[in-house]
């Protein structure tokens, strides 16, 4: 296997809510997650981002986790309301100065850290004041982005504002799954454009004083027509616009998509070109989230999009019921830069719930992990061999860590996680991964 490019980032993922635990430490306030957690019938297993993985305690043994595994970058998120109790106005100094130590600790271990300001965690505070319903938030973010540029710009060098605002609005704002659990076609068109604006201020900010790289991390799942029809390849038209379109055409090309306005129907307005203008701010890099594909059939019942996805017979369907379909990645890193041109990119999360056998002898043996990080791995080279500019590789995720509303019940860790005593055990994709690192993508 050739190498891969000189300078390519191997690391790993994760996010706040997901690996904390300590919601309310040390003057954070609660954020939308720690709210919807705790209403009833909500989460699976009545589970809570309470202790989570106890990474807020325990940090230090996690960055020396991931110095022997050889870890060379660490994706992890800020918690807001860490930082901005209330959102805005007053900053909780003890909150700052957790990642602080975290990025110092970082560093020290030579790793780099990778900071996502918002992985879905809204200050509870400014929910009540309409959330991304309010015009306003795109204030309220770069406010915060502020912070957090003045506070650590320099020891982190990569910034990514947003992840993945199609899962915040489709699952927050259109089905109810996520934070805030809101289930209305016309908020979700006003929560994406928001979530836009606010991307766009915070580049913005940026600019004023940072001295380093910013961009936008979207989860993408390539569309592929179930058939030939007319009907099938409307549909497919139409998941790719609102899932994989909805929000880089905008960051990237200053319009959005036409088929928006056959998905929302009258929940649809127009951008005003000021709003056009102030999302689409030059940005330095894409991270990309990849994990399936969808073969799209048109589905009339499907609100609003109107699409299903039709099983394949012989794949492989992991624990979140999701194709392993490797060549997906290739053809996804090729359409990204035929369609926003070639602008560097990162895999920001790739990764696999499987039914994990339990830990023996201090061992837990993922041979399926292990084939569809290989399998990924190879795609990624076939995508930067056909010219794509990716820049580094994040796994998700370092540990088995709360899958939202699905609590702990999908374990993506590289890293068991022991629920009653916080133990973490390697799992063997961790050793086959670090031997990836160490050989530079050699030994894939
Ligand atoms: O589900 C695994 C991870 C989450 O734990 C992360 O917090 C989140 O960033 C994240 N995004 C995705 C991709 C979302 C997605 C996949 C397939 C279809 C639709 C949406 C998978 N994951």
């Amino acid at each position: 296997m050739a190498a891969f490019p000189s300078g390519f980032l191997w690391g790993c993922a994760t996010s706040a809510y997901q690996i904390e635990g300590s919601p309310l430490a040390d003057g954070a306030g609660p954020s939308i997650w720690h709210r919807f957690a705790h209403t009833p019938g909500l989460m699976r297993d009545a589970e809570t981002g309470d202790i989570a993985c106890d990474h807020y305690r325990r940090f230090k043994d996690d960055v020396a986790l991931m110095k022997r595994l050889g870890m060379q970058a660490y994706r992890f998120s800020v918690s807001w309301s860490r930082i901005l109790p209330d959102g805005t106005g007053r900053v909780n100094q003890a909150g700052v100065d957790f990642y602080s130590r975290l990025v110092d600790e970082l560093r020290a271990n030579g790793i780099e850290p990778f900071v996502t300001l918002y992985h879905w965690d809204m200050p509870a505070a400014l929910d009540d004041k309409g959330g991304w319903l309010n015009r306003d938030s795109a204030e309220w973010f770069a406010e915060y982005a502020s912070v957090l540029f003045r506070a650590l710009d320099g020891r982190v060098t990569k910034w990514a504002t947003l992840n993945e605002p199609w899962v915040v609005t489709d699952g927050g704002y259109l089905f109810g799954a996520l934070a805030p659990g809101h289930r209305n076609l016309f908020e979700t068109p006003i929560a994406s454009r928001n979530l836009m604006r606010a991307h766009g201020a915070a580049v913005r900010a940026y600019r004023e004083t940072g001295r380093h790289e910013i961009g936008l991390v979207v989860n993408i799942e390539p569309k592929y027509p179930a058939s030939e029809s007319p009907e099938d390849l409307a549909a497919t038209r139409r998941a790719t616009a609102y899932m994989n379109e909805q929000y880089l055409d905008p960051a990237m090309l200053g319009r959005c998509p036409p088929e928006l306005r056959d998905v929302f129907g009258e929940a649809w307005t127009d951008w005003s070109d000021d709003d056009l203008a102030a999302v689409r701010q030059p940005i330095d890099f894409l991270g990309i989230n990849y994990y399936t594909r969808a073969v799209t059939r048109d589905d009339p019942a499907a609100w609003p999009v109107r699409t299903a996805t039709v099983r394949q017979d012989g794949a492989f369907y992991t624990e979140t019921g999701w194709e392993v379909y490797p060549q997906g990645l290739v053809d996804t890193l090729v359409w990204i830069k035929q369609r926003y041109g070639d602008i560097p990119l990162y895999i920001t999360e790739n990764g696999v719930a499987l039914a994990d056998a339990p830990v023996e002898n201090g061992r837990l043996h993922d041979p399926q992990r292990i084939e569809y990080l290989r399998q990924h791995l190879l795609a990624l080279h076939q995508a930067i061999a056909a010219g794509v500019d990716v820049r580094g590789y994040m796994v998700w995720s370092l540990l088995d860590n709360l899958e939202w509303s699905l609590g702990f019940s999908k374990r993506f860790g590289i890293v068991h996680v022991d629920r009653q005593t916080q133990e973490r055990t390697l799992k063997d994709s961790a050793e086959y991964y670090s031997r990836i690192i160490a050989s530079h993508g050699r030994a894939l």
